[in-house]
């Protein structure tokens, strides 16, 4: 790993990579030869060394956690050597395959492409046995012939193609390896690669890409290609689509039996107006010249003599043009309807004094020159000239069709709140609110997403919205390695060089800047707000006034509101989900302010200690150290940009929050935080467990029973991510608060359906129910939550014949206990109860133990019911139930009851979930203003939920 200590890092963009390394790395990758670990790897190797510790690369559900590894041999430089930062080619990289597509249009390239990763499960014994119980073949793969990977998204300028071919050649999106193997059986090899490619640009630059990469382009239609990129997003990404109205943003659940006939309105350099009636069944019914290229070209021409001598181009750019109109005022140079009455409205025909009567028609009596508008007000103006025009007509191609629903893409559209409102304001004035405008989050990238799709047979097309996790990058590097630059803060005057670099790739190739200082960079742009007009000096004109100006601009560099997306084709939905359609996992709804407000003043306020926790997990080292700085200043820029725009990266709910702190860590590389408090608790608790066993057998089964869920909600308080339960720990033994926890349990608890679940597990009057037939226990933490909660209970259940399943976490979170830790923890406890034992084994989870034959030299027995592990597919505190790995969802298939336990899965989501089963809740409520909200009760008030099945 030394050997790359050169900030291989992050390119201009989240999604742009790009390696490099220092004068003395070459030397140390040819000598030690060849697969270096990066990232998620590095650190394996340090848990290997340090003894014990499984690493996490077994797990399959590979969320934005796993880094590919890189096959550095016959690494070779591409280019000048002398160049400070070359470009290195990796023939031999295998691992990161990549798959790529092109949209060239007259403004802009995009760019889409496909990386995945080896599935490295295979060695994972618990996961071999327990597909062979479930059943499970190999997972969904017939259905997709894609493995896990992430789709990215980049742009370039298409004045700068030359960049964009380095950028593909450094990352060797050209390459992209095709075989029966990985990708498509009926693919040609390697040699004479072919990348899918429409826009003008992939007739124009054909030749270009044939001699510089040495690949042929495929031309796609970009009519076709612009339809199947809207239609797979619209069907397989949650909240792909959405309104903007008075600078109110609010995502629309398509349904994908009724998302025909809509129009498409793609507002590139001109204007494509499409008529979609199913996929691949469209028309192209108009269009307009007057589109974004009118925009940024007419923009560009008539604000040039008022641009600043010191900047370095002397054009303004798209997106400087776009931030002058949020400082513009319009009237200056529009004639409004009040210019012409005399200041009045003409009311007969509804039209306000403040309506723009004929755009920029002030400067036919102004005796003004060109320099002497500002170029602020002539942004402005053009900008609601040409939105206004284009909702018009596209207002008037939906009442030709008789269309409700417009979907407007392209990149005029930018994520500008500005330019969104002024469209859905014509869009809703000419149909007097009968069509609806709305808009799409990878608005410009429609047509490079349908090229993707024209791949034959790589299955994407049968991508579901559950099978894609969309995460949103924050500079972390991708390639790992050690953290180079200058210390934070001191960023100051290099930021005009960055600033630079950002917007010029070529530029940008010959600095060696390290990853850190784009994200310092980024860090402030994204948390800097962007200058807002004084209130009442624009707006008015126009039809009316479209409210929001435009808050929401951010340069390219964070263009934050596409993520990449990771494809997990494994995931499906919980099938015991009683309806999924209407299933919503967020118990608190983050658009109230206020609630957003306290979350957020929460989890910063938890940072310190996480940080600490997460810096002593990696041993403490001045690298640890400067990763933990960098995380949290990448995790209080999300939360900053949330506060900011709740709705920035979809819709936002405090699972998603939680979520993104965990996925925050893992970018930074702490894979494990509390993985020594884990395995500290874990260990205490088991010293005890055959205590409790003793104990609990004395008991009669009311009493047990009774004993046993009370010991569930008292273990619960065992919670990292609680403020006030990491004071408590300050203050006590684990085993003391265990033991308070116990004596303050009593009845009735704040919601209490013991004596509900009493009945049916133990009956009435005599009469003895028929036991459950397979549990789902999903449990929440290490230590006295898992070994003298759950898996007691989970001990009661197996021996009342119920075969139990233990539902764990696919990746840490917190002090989550995950699946892969469970079989350790299961054995031991095993050791001491036969039950446990003879559960475990006819699971297979005793694999070694059975191997060796240690425990009483019995071979398993295969009449005991089982007890099982799945691993549930994610890497939070709260758990999705859209998005379960097949694992669990092949678990969910026979059983009858469904047991959540913990805050995060049991309340925070899931609380007003319904299923087909019989469901237990069970949790203690760790926080006052959760207690008070949810159950109308105070902090360590604890819930016994029992629902019946529906
Ligand atoms: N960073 C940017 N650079 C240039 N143009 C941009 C940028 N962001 C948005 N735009 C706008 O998007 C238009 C291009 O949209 P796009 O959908 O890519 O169309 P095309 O395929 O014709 O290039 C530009 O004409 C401009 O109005
Ligand atoms: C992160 C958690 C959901 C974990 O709780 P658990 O699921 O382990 O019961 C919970 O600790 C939490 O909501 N913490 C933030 C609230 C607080 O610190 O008060
Ligand atoms: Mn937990």
């Amino acid at each position: 790993m030394a050997g790359l200590n050169g900030d291989p890092f992050l390119g201009i963009d989240d999604n742009i990579e790009k390696l490099q390394y220092n004068n003395n790395s070459k030397e140390v990758i040819d000598k030690e030869g060849l697969v270096v670990g990066i990232g998620e790897d590095s650190s394996n190797n340090k848990n290997n060394n340090q003894g014990g510790e499984k690493d996490m690369a077994g797990n399959s559900i590979h969320r934005s956690g796993s880094r590919p590894q890189l096959d550095l041999s016959k690494a070779e430089i591409q280019g000048n050597s002398e160049e400070r930062d070359p470009t290195i080619l990796l023939p031999n990289q295998t691992d990161d395959i990549s798959h790529l597509a092109l949209d060239i249009g007259g403004s802009l390239i995009k760019l889409v492409y496909f990386s995945r990763h080896e599935d490295q499960s295979v060695d994972d014994k618990r996961k071999k046995t327990v597909k062979e119980r479930l059943g499970i073949s190999n997972g969904n793969r017939r259905n997709f012939p894609i493995l896990g990977g992430r789709l990215h998204f980049v742009k370039f300028e298409t004045s700068k193609l030359n960049e964009c071919l380095d950028f593909i050649s450094s990352k060797q999106l050209h390459r992209g390896r095709i075989d029966s193997h990985h990708w498509n059986s009926e693919a040609p090899a390697n040699e004479n690669a072919v990348i899918k490619a429409t826009g003008g640009g992939a007739y124009k630059f054909a030749d270009l890409f044939k001699e510089r990469l040495g690949v042929s382009i495929d031309k796609e239609d970009e009519m076709d290609c612009l339809v199947a990129g809207a239609n797979f997003l619209l069907k397989a990404i949650r909240h792909e689509a959405f309104t903007h109205m008075e600078g109110h943003k609010e995502f629309v659940q398509i349904d994908h039996n009724d998302l025909f006939p809509y129009l498409l309105v793609n507002i590139g350099s001109g204007v494509s107006i499409i008529k979609v009636d199913g996929d691949g069944k469209f028309q192209r019914v108009s269009g307009t010249n007057v589109g974004g290229g009118t925009y940024w070209g007419l923009g560009r021409l008539l604000t040039k003599c008022n641009r600043p001598y010191s900047s370095v181009t002397p054009l303004f750019s798209f997106d400087e043009l776009l931030e002058l109109s949020q400082r513009g005022d319009n009237r200056t140079i529009d004639m409004l309807v009040g210019d012409i009455y005399g200041g009045m409205d003409y009311s007969k025909i509804g039209l306000s004094a403040s309506t723009i009567a004929s755009s920029f028609g002030k400067a036919i009596s102004d005796k003004k020159e060109l320099q002497d508008y500002r170029p602020e007000d002539i942004s402005l103006s053009l900008l609601r000239m040409i939105s206004y025009n284009i909702g018009q007509i596209s207002y008037l191609n939906a009442l030709r069709f008789g269309l409700k629903r417009i979907f407007f893409g392209g990149f005029f559209i930018r994520g500008h709140a500005y330019t969104m409102d002024t469209i859905s304001f014509a869009v809703h004035f000419w149909s007097k609110g009968e069509a609806q405008a709305m808009f799409l989050r990878h608005e410009g990238f429609l047509g490079a997403v349908g090229a993707f799709m024209s791949y034959q047979k790589h299955g994407l097309d049968d991508l579901m919205v559950h099978h894609l996790v969309e995460r949103f990058p924050m500079g972390a590097p991708y390639t790992g390695g050690k953290i180079h630059g200058p210390p934070l803060g001191d960023l100051n005057e290099k930021a005009s060089i960055i600033e630079f670099c950002l917007t010029n790739m070529r530029q940008f190739m010959l600095y060696s800047i390290s990853w850190m200082e784009k994200f310092v960079l980024k860090g402030t742009e994204i948390t800097a707000p962007v200058p807002m007009a004084p209130p009442g000096t624009t707006g008015l004109g126009g039809f009316e006034v479209p409210s929001s100006r435009g808050a929401t601009l951010r340069s390219d560099a964070s263009a934050l509101n596409v993520g990449v997306l990771h494809l997990v084709p494994t995931l499906e939905v919980f099938p015991l989900l009683a309806d999924p359609k209407m299933y919503e996992p967020n118990t608190i709804d983050l658009s109230d302010h206020k609630e957003l407000e306290y979350w957020f003043t929460v989890l910063s306020e938890h940072l310190p200690d996480l940080v600490d926790k997460a810096v002593a997990s990696e041993g403490g080292t001045d690298d640890a150290k400067r990763r933990g700085d960098a995380f949290a200043r990448a995790f209080s820029a999300h939360l900053a940009r949330l506060m900011e725009e709740p709705a920035a990266y979809g819709k936002l709910g405090l699972a998603n929050l939680l979520e993104l702190r965990e996925e925050c860590l893992r970018e930074f590389q702490f894979l494990d935080a509390y993985r020594s408090i884990k395995q500290r608790e874990n260990e205490a608790s088991l010293a005890v467990l055959p205590d409790l066993l003793l104990e609990l057998d004395h008991m009669d089964e009311e009493t047990r029973l009774l004993t046993l869920i009370e010991g569930v909600l008292a273990a619960n308080i065992f919670d990292w991510g609680s403020r006030a339960c990491v004071d408590l720990y300050h203050k006590g033994t684990i085993i003391e608060i265990y033991r308070m926890s116990r004596n303050k349990m009593q009845r009735p608890w704040q919601v209490d359906d013991f004596d509900l679940f009493k009945e049916r597990m133990l009956g009435s009057e005599g009469k003895k129910p028929r036991p459950h037939k397979r549990a789902l226990l999903f449990v929440d933490n290490s230590g006295a939550d898992i070994v003298l909660g759950m898996l007691p209970l989970a001990r009661e259940l197996l021996r009342r014949g119920t075969e139990v399943v233990l539902v764990a976490n696919s990746l840490p979170a917190l002090n989550d206990v995950t699946a892969m830790e469970l079989p350790d923890i299961v054995a031991e406890a095993a050791k001491h109860c036969d039950i446990l034992r003879r559960a475990a084994e006819a699971g297979g989870l005793l694999v070694d133990a059975m191997n060796n034959n240690t425990l009483d030299g019995s071979r398993g027995n295969s009449s005991s019911v089982p007890l099982m592990v799945v691993e549930n597919g994610c890497g939070s505190p709260c758990i999705d139930l859209r998005q379960v790995s097949s694992e669990l969802a092949a678990a969910a298939k026979h059983a009858d009851l469904v047991i959540l336990e913990g805050m995060g899965r049991a309340l925070h989501t899931n609380f007003n979930a319904r299923f087909k089963c019989e469901a237990l809740k069970l949790a203690m409520v760790k926080n006052q203003r959760l207690a008070e909200k949810l159950i109308k009760g105070k902090i360590y008030d604890c819930v016994c939920r029992y629902e019946p099945a529906t």
